[in-house]
């Protein structure tokens, strides 16, 4: 459903007062890393409500100190709510998402489920935050190799024009939810122990093991995840004929995606201005050391915010073309705490000053 024609107007911000929250999806790895973060930045919470799925319902999670009982998501489970943080699939938000609207919340997606509508802002705060403020009620949180290709691309793309990409990734068992990261470890402890690894979550062992990404294979050869980094790309940095090509794998690492990225640019583009023009921008670390060969690892983000960038050199068959390799925590940056960084922007516009190069 296109969302546009079916919702009612709600409120463009967020109120400065502390919210009324429900997570959706709260039992999950990316609902965990939610509760987690909340805490840490200190968001204002004056209620904070845990649904998921009538298998977890009536769990207690603890959050600051509290018991919080897990309830099943259903028709009055947003009575109430200022803000949604959903994250339980893309047929989950589809099915409850416009109900929250009408019950008066602005929803956060993590899902997949809306973000090509063109209704719905695509938002990576620190490269359209103004997309932010054109939501009829839901905005849509990308996917997260998206979101950590474009915290690379928009501080170059705002200095030269960007002819392609060719983008790489090794992506974590994280992405495909907390039982695959689970399945990791279970399955590598069965190796490491002389068994025969058998995997039920992924369709193969991920254990001292890669394959191609696991989402569905599309006509074109392509999987969904992707065509999500073109067609994604393209919306949140307004750059609808933007070539790109993407190879997805999944890697043996439990929490941190990495990529692999050759940019084509219309003109020659110097390193060192590369190099400078990464290390200033927001939510980007520069992990750079070409003597001692210490480059971006999922080690080195794991648990953090920034997405770690280095490596960056001319591509020697392209003197147009930069090489770079970056990596970042799928759960935080890839996912939860870009979610909540959208819910701040909300709370404070003024914060949403100077795109770095993406669409508004
Ligand atoms: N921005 C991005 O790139 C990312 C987006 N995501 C999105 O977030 C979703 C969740 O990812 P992740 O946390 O890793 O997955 P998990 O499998 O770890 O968690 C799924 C969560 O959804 C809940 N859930 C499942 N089915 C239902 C249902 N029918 N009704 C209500 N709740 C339900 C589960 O509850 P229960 O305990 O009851 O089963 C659980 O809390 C993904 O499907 C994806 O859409 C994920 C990662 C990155
Ligand atoms: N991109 C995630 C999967 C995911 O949740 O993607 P999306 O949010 O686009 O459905 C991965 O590593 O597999």
């Amino acid at each position: 459903m296109t969302v546009s024609a079916t919702l009612p107007s709600p409120p463009r911000h967020l109120p400065s007062r502390p919210l009324r929250i429900a997570i959706l999806g709260a039992t999950g790895a990316v609902g965990q890393e939610l509760l987690v973060l909340l805490h840490e930045r200190g968001f204002p919470v004056a209620e904070l409500r845990p649904l998921a799925s009538p298998r977890s319902a009536g769990q207690d999670l603890e959050w600051q100190g509290e018991r919080l009982r897990v309830q099943p998501v259903g028709a009055d489970a947003f009575e109430g709510i200022d803000l949604v943080l959903a994250s339980a699939g893309g047929s989950v938000s589809r099915q409850w998402a416009p109900v929250a609207t009408a019950a008066g919340a602005v929803v956060i997606d993590n899902s997949s489920a809306f973000r090509m509508d063109p209704a719905v802002p695509l938002v990576v705060p620190e490269v359209n935050p103004q997309a932010a403020f054109a939501h009829s009620g839901i905005l849509a949180n990308p996917n997260c190799t998206t979101i950590l290709l474009t915290l690379a691309l928009a501080p170059l793309a705002a200095r030269r024009p960007i002819r392609r990409v060719v983008v790489s990734t090794y992506q974590s068992a994280s992405g495909a939810g907390a039982r695959a990261m689970e399945e990791l470890r279970d399955l590598s402890r069965t190796v490491l122990d002389g068994g025969e690894p058998v995997s039920t979550v992924l369709p193969h062992s991920l254990a001292f093991n890669l394959f191609l990404h696991n989402s569905p294979l599309q006509p074109s050869g392509y999987c969904e995840e992707e065509l999500k980094m073109l067609h994604e790309t393209r919306k949140i940095m307004g750059l609808p004929d933007l070539r790109l090509t993407a190879t997805c794998v999944r890697v043996p690492v439990l929490r941190a995606h990495s990529e692999a990225v050759n940019i084509e640019f219309e003109e020659p583009f110097p390193v060192m201005e590369a190099r400078e023009l990464l290390a200033a921008a927001p939510g980007v670390e520069l992990i750079e050391n070409f003597e001692t060969n210490r480059f971006p690892m999922p080690t080195d983000v794991t648990g953090r915010d920034p997405v770690a960038v280095g490596r960056i050199r001319q591509d020697l068959s392209d003197p147009r073309a930069l090489e770079l390799w970056l990596c970042g925590d799928q759960i935080r940056k890839g996912a939860a705490l870009n979610a909540i960084q959208i819910a701040e922007l909300l709370r404070d516009p003024a914060a949403a000053d100077a795109p770095a190069g993406g669409a508004v």
